[in-house]
């Protein structure tokens, strides 16, 4: 047995648990011994510091294949928000789709987590290697060669005694955390159809409105938060109960009332796309399947004023959507679009309708169960009015306000002309006066039948 001289006076047995030493005693092999017995030695070292070693290491490969690896694409998610003050050198990307900087960690840099009470170090490695050639699978046709590229992965090293929990909770946390990030990263898009050729066009929705800035009842919007966090949390009690995970909602209200306004919130509360849909452009069934067949997981599908796209004459076929031009009746549509998303069950939907005539939709979509929520999005009332002025002059409260309201209970005048009139000045008192004019001319314009009418309900 041969005994290695060590500073302190350890024997080479008493420190093969660090793999420091352990080369350390390779070289120092290496140099005093034949090479056979030098073989020997250095295979029973490596044997025995893997025996004694505690530490299970898990690689993470960045491609499979020829696909990314999920694992590793999570893994990336997940540890973009875990940095610790420790690593030196992160990278960061913004994409399109997001709405904010990803930051991943670079090339051997390490990260401590803590799972569960188990401590796991994860490690950015990049190596070099043989794979087929992804560029290629690009271009159809052409057939991936095999070429050596360098590719990256993370190594997950832990204590062995933990593996299960590893594997079994801590893997598939971090697979389902990436995706909640991903998804709050998200950014909500608008699509819209080219009808020449059916492609879904889509750009970013980057409209400012959301619930806390739309001036609408608060009782209303309350009950409508409510309902689209009972929608997006029910997938598990769709499911129970046997039906379609989808909930349509019908907004109704005179132009300007900001019926196109609250989809925005809607979509931006949810971070959902929207799918604008121009049903007189649709002429067959089978380029409306496509269509919602092709519509993103998370998506509103959106039919604004739909009084002006359907001519209401074929109440007979009301069970089937009926591709020709204007022979369509809504709740035939709606039974169409069922027909479709009843086979995707796990993935939410919404249907928006908007229209600023209620009463001349086709009544069978009106009967209670077509659409689950009716929304009426009315004239200013105060607590809109309140709402549109801390908006556009940060006030809640002010001496003008009761001659505002005073003229709001007897004209007609809508959240989009309210604020028409508030953006013309910062200066609060400016601004209302400025509305408190708008509304005296608007009361003193009113039609004649109008007055005769409120002269005869008092
Ligand atoms: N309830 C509201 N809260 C805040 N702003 C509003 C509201 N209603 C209207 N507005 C303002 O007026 C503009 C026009 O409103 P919007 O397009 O949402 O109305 P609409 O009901 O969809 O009208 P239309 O029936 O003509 O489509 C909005 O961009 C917004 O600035
Ligand atoms: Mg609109």
């Amino acid at each position: 047995m041969l005994s290695l001289p060590f500073q302190n006076g350890k024997t080479a047995a008493a420190v093969l648990s660090t793999a420091a030493s352990a080369m350390l005693i390779r070289s120092i092999a290496n140099d005093l011994l034949p090479n056979e017995v030098h073989d020997y030695f250095s295979s029973t070292l490596h044997n025995l510091s893997r025996y004694f070693s505690s530490q299970l290491t898990i690689v993470i490969d960045e491609f499979q294949g020829l696909s990314v690896n999920k694992l590793f694409e999570a893994a990336d998610v997940y540890l973009g928000t875990r940095m610790t003050p420790s690593v030196r050198k992160i990278k960061v990307v913004k994409g399109d789709e997001e709405k904010k900087l990803a930051v991943t960690m670079d090339r051997n840099e390490e990260i401590v987590d803590v799972f569960e009470n188990v401590r796991v170090k994860w490690t950015m490695v990049c190596r070099q290697g043989q794979a087929l050639g992804r560029g290629n699978t690009r271009n159809r046709g052409e057939t991936p060669r095999l070429e050596v590229r360098s590719y990256h992965s993370y190594e997950l090293s832990f204590n062995k005694n933990y593996r299960d929990i590893v594997l079994d909770s801590y893997l598939p946390y971090i697979l389902e955390r990436s995706r909640a990030i991903k998804e709050e990263n998200k950014v909500v898009k608008l699509h819209t159809v080219n009808y020449s050729n059916w492609d879904l066009g889509s750009i970013l929705l980057d409209h400012p409105m959301t619930f806390q800035t739309l001036a609408m009842d608060s009782e209303l919007k309350k009950e409508l938060v409510e309902d689209l966090d009972n929608f997006i949390n029910g997938k598990d009690y769709y499911r129970r109960i046997g039906k379609a995970w989808k909930r349509g909602y019908l907004l109704y209200g005179p132009p300007g009332t900001g019926k196109s306004s609250l989809i925005a919130a809607m979509a931006n509360h949810l971070n959902y796309d929207i799918y604008d849909l121009d049903l007189t452009n649709v002429n067959s069934n089978s380029d409306l399947r496509a269509l919602l067949l092709a519509m993103s997981s998370k998506s509103i599908l959106v039919i604004e004023d739909i009084d002006c796209m359907i001519k209401l004459q074929n109440r007979d076929s009301e069970e089937r959507w009926q591709p020709h031009k204007n022979q369509v009746t809504l709740s035939g549509l709606l039974n169409f679009i069922d027909g479709i998303w009843s086979c995707c069950g796990d993935q939410g939907r919404i249907i928006v309708f908007s229209t600023n005539h209620r009463d001349r939709l086709d009544p069978a979509l009106l009967r209670p169960g077509r659409m689950d929520m009716h929304i009426h999005m009315s004239y200013c009332t105060i607590s809109a009015f309140k709402q549109l002025a801390l908006n556009y002059l940060g006030v809640w409260q002010h001496p003008l306000f009761d001659q505002v309201e005073g003229l709001m209970g007897v004209v007609k005048v809508t959240p989009a002309e309210v604020a028409g009139e508030l953006i013309k000045s910062k200066d609060p008192h400016v601004s209302l006066q400025g509305l408190l004019g708008f509304l005296h001319s608007k009361n003193e314009a009113k039609p004649q039948k109008e007055m005769e009418a409120e002269d005869r309900s008092d």
